[in-house]
């Protein structure tokens, strides 16, 4: 049977006169893939928001893992182990690929100006330990850019870009990972590349799960194993997306009919 690791209820967020979401409920399985789709401005990016404890929320839980998170900062629910990535591009550019990266992990860095004065050796030590880990995880995407790692991003084409900003979201060796648009300025070809990267993730990762926001709708057949779409911050439908593909109010609301 299934185990269950997300629970949204009854989640409600206004900004002013505005109701992002309305009362949204829905669940997430251990392991799971799940599609969060709908229009523009239906409250997709809002519940990545609350989720991450950017946002307070007006209404509702939600609890990961049996606790609940509704009041947690950022900071504890990325301790938590929920990571995400963002629609347009985070890294910085000037930085190399290494730096970006372990952006995503500063536990692992030796902290304090002391030590890195003066434990010279400790602090080379630990460069070269995390160097190895954030290589050995780009290398799982890129062999080229692994190859690259001091690289500054910059130089990179955009779908490098998305692979760094996903290996900075799983350098902390997430539980649920959040996905906001990643197809968003990439060809089909280099979007059918990193689904392919990103199942490859899931099929070796430890029971790591999967929320992924994108219009692109062959990438969400492709990899989800069920979809929640909303319309004006409800949830009008829930399944398979060939089961939700075929539902009236989703195809009037989102996916249109020909
Ligand atoms: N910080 C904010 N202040 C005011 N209104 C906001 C804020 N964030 C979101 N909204 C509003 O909340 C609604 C939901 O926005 P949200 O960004 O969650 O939609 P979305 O489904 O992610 O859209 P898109 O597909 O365009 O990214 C929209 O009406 C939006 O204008």
């Amino acid at each position: 049977m299934s185990e269950r690791l997300l629970e949204f209820q009854a989640v409600t967020k206004r900004f002013g006169g505005v109701t992002a979401l309305d009362s949204f409920s829905m669940h997430l399985d251990k392991g799971e893939i799940l599609g969060l789709i709908g229009p523009n401005g239906s409250g997709k990016t809002t519940s990545f928001n609350l989720l991450t404890g950017i946002y307070p929320k007006t209404g509702g839980s939600i609890h990961f893992d049996d606790r609940d998170i509704s009041s947690m900062s950022a900071r504890e629910v990325y301790e938590t182990g929920i990571v995400r990535t963002f629609q347009r591009s985070r890294l910085c550019l000037p930085l190399s690929i290494y730096d970006n990266i372990m952006v995503g992990d500063t536990s692992r860095l030796p902290k304090g100006l002391w030590s890195n004065l003066v434990r010279r050796r400790a602090f080379r030590r630990q460069y070269e330990e995390t160097f190895k880990v954030a290589r050995d995880l780009v290398a799982t995407f890129s062999g080229n850019l692994a190859d690259r790692m001091l690289d500054p991003v910059g130089a990179l084409p955009m779908i490098e870009r998305r692979r760094i900003e996903i290996c900075r979201a799983l350098i902390s060796g997430p539980r649920l990972l959040l996905l906001d648009e990643p197809s968003a300025g990439m060809t089909h070809d280099e979007t059918n590349q990193l689904m392919s990267d990103i199942l490859d993730v899931r099929a070796r990762g430890e029971g790591l799960s999967i929320i992924i926001v994108e219009h692109e709708m062959g990438v969400i057949e492709r990899i989800t194993d069920r979809c929640v779409v909303l319309s004006y911050g409800k949830k009008i439908a829930e399944g398979t997306y060939a089961e939700i593909a075929c539902d009236k109010e989703v195809q009037n609301a989102y996916l249109g009919v020909d």
